[in-house]
């Protein structure tokens, strides 16, 4: 019931803290049943009439003996609970951690960032409890009442079968409202996530909400959504009541039960007044373990779900190739036949054959969406799932250890991260060893270094997603970490998108004279960049439309010619108008 051996397994350090969780509870139900016992002498010679002073000070040490010992055994209880907690969020948060690190840079075609950070985050915190505090009453639960029957069976054995015998009613009453909990539980769930999204994502558009004065509607829309929570949320604090009080009226029934049984044995003078007095006050202390544990069993549940997501995560096939090939450090980059799909209704690549020749400049251009930046990510390793061949001086993609290539081939984005902290800091990710001297001849290549000077230098501060850098600051101080990184291939990615034409030529020329030591693949929509490339790839719709120098190209007077012409009639025109 609700007991997960691969997840028990998988936190084998908590093992030892729920048994000392339990064997701690079990010394203080030891302690306790002393303690009645002495009460209980103490009663009946009080009714008895035969109470010496010694039998009360023995009962008043033993009484306070009892509460010091139960008094420690929960600060135990309350550490091991801690402990076991702890060993969970280690564990299992590190192995989360190292999964992500397995699955490379292609994480996100298997799982999204989001739900990682909850699985992370609140599914663990989840288990927390779990291990903590429903697992060790699980155990207990099943210890207490055994140890209770077997110390009552010395007194009187029909009342301590009748209590015995009602303590599972309470798991069969938790069993019957399980099924419809599940599902109640998992809608409620479903609801809580979904509204949890919706609010982050108005949140974060609030802005654009404002200019579009959608607010009004989105706050309408926001409102509907939380009422559905409320409601589902009422049914299952309902659901949650109810299966309490049902709990409680099978404690209270059984304690009672076993009150009248004790009392009929008495009278029918099959026990002395100490043992009925001792029966009765034990009869409660049959349930309330039980009964403890069925108030943990939304905790349970939860934990059950949220385990269910964390193994979902663990289990994803792993295909970073950790023990692959080193990359080969010279030799061309092949593509045969290349096909890809993110999804099954549409092919984004319909079998291209590219070749990047190693120390050349290799251009990639055509329309928006046909295929450029895809074809990137296929060659960086992000997306896996395409067809064909993509080889490296021979050797296949697949089989290159994702860590190699990553020193291999250096990407730019027109939207790299950038992290909170220091120009500096964000730097030396590039070269962990460069001195500033180097930093700054960077900085000065990407023309940053002006700005940098009237700020703290190298010591700027960036705050989150460099949001006080501009975008084409944020870009150049992307390019000048590029270049610190010395790979021998690098591919730019638009990587000059939201900078000035003037400052864009200059980084052009950069990458042009890098151009001289490295393989480059520019992939651009500025075809005024690609000119002097030595083969320029013209993507259309996923298929390669044509290849050859600029020169070539345009005497075929293709695909290529039309967007040049194009691209050189706005450029003219923007010229002119200015
Ligand atoms: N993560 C994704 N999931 C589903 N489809 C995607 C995804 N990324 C891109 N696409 C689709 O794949 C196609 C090719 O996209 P890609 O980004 O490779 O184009 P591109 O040529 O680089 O375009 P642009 O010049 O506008 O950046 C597009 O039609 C796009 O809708």
């Amino acid at each position: 019931m609700m007991i997960n051996k691969r997840l028990i397994g998988t936190v084998k350090e908590s093992k030892k803290y729920i048994a000392l969780n339990v064997a701690i509870q079990w010394c203080s139900l030891a302690a306790n049943v002393v303690m009645m016992a002495a009460i209980s002498v103490l009663l009946a010679s009080m009714a008895e009439k035969n109470v010496t002073r010694t039998r009360i000070y023995t009962t008043i040490i033993i009484a306070a003996a009892a509460v010091v010992i139960r008094f420690l055994c929960a600060v135990g209880m309350s550490k091991m609970s801690y402990l076991s907690s702890k060993a969970v969020k280690k564990t299992l948060r590190e192995k989360i951690y190292e999964k992500l690190l397995k699955l490379g840079t292609s994480y996100q075609e298997k799982v999204q960032t989001s739900e990682v950070v909850q699985v992370a985050v609140e599914g663990v915190d989840q288990l927390e409890t779990y291990f903590g505090a429903y697992l060790p009453q699980f155990f207990y639960a099943m210890i207490a009442p055994l140890t209770l029957f077997v110390i009552l069976c010395f007194i009187n054995v029909p009342s301590a079968v009748v209590l015995l015998i009602c303590v599972p009613l309470i798991p069969v009453a938790i069993a019957a409202v399980q099924t419809w909990a599940k599902k109640l539980l998992s809608k409620y769930w479903g609801r809580y996530t979904a509204l949890g999204d919706t609010f982050l994502e108005n949140l974060q558009g609030l802005t654009t909400l404002k200019i579009y004065q959608a607010d009004e509607f989105k706050h309408k829309q926001m409102n509907e959504a939380s009422e559905e929570f409320r409601k589902i949320t009422m049914k299952v604090l309902t659901m949650q009541l109810n299966s309490i009080t049902i709990m409680d009226l099978i404690a209270y029934g059984g304690a009672a039960l076993g009150i009248v049984m004790s009392v009929t044995q008495f009278k029918a003078g099959h026990i002395g007044l100490a043992g009925a007095i001792f029966i009765i006050l034990l009869s409660a202390d049959f349930f309330i373990p039980m009964r403890q544990l069925g108030s943990f069993f939304h905790i349970a549940m939860n934990g059950m779900a949220s385990s269910d997501k964390i193994f979902k995560l663990l289990d994803l096939p792993e295909d970073n190739n950790e023990n692959g090939k080193e990359c080969p450090q010279d030799g061309d980059i092949v593509c045969k036949n290349l096909a890809f799909s993110y999804d099954d209704d549409r092919e984004i690549l319909h079998g291209i054959d590219m070749v990047f020749k190693s120390g050349s400049f290799t251009a990639v251009v055509g329309e928006s969406g046909c295929g450029k930046s895809t074809t990137a990510g296929i060659i960086m390793g992000h997306m896996k799932n395409y067809t064909g061949n993509v080889t490296i001086d021979g050797n296949s993609l697949s089989q290159i250890s994702e860590a190699s290539l990553m020193k291999h081939i250096t990407y730019v984005g027109h939207n790299s991260y950038l992290f909170k902290g220091t120009v500096r800091q964000n730097l030396l990710m590039g070269s962990p060893d460069a001195k500033d001297d180097k930093l700054w001849e960077m900085l000065k290549e990407v023309n940053l270094a002006d700005f940098l000077k009237g700020e703290d230098g190298l010591d700027t501060k960036l705050l989150e997603k460099a949001s006080n850098f501009s975008g084409g600051q944020c870009q150049r101080l992307a390019l000048a970490r590029a270049l610190l990184h010395d790979s021998p291939v690098y591919i730019f990615d638009e990587a000059t998108s939201n900078i000035d034409v003037e400052s864009e030529n200059e980084i052009m020329e950069r990458i042009y004279e890098l151009a001289k030591t490295k393989t480059v693949i520019l992939i651009s929509h500025r075809l005024a960049n690609v000119t002097g490339a030595d083969n320029i790839y013209v993507l259309e719709s996923g298929n390669v439309a044509e290849c050859g120098t600029h020169e070539e190209l345009l005497d075929r007077h293709g695909v290529y010619e039309k967007l040049w012409n194009a691209q050189q009639e706005l450029e003219s025109f923007g010229k002119e108008t200015a």
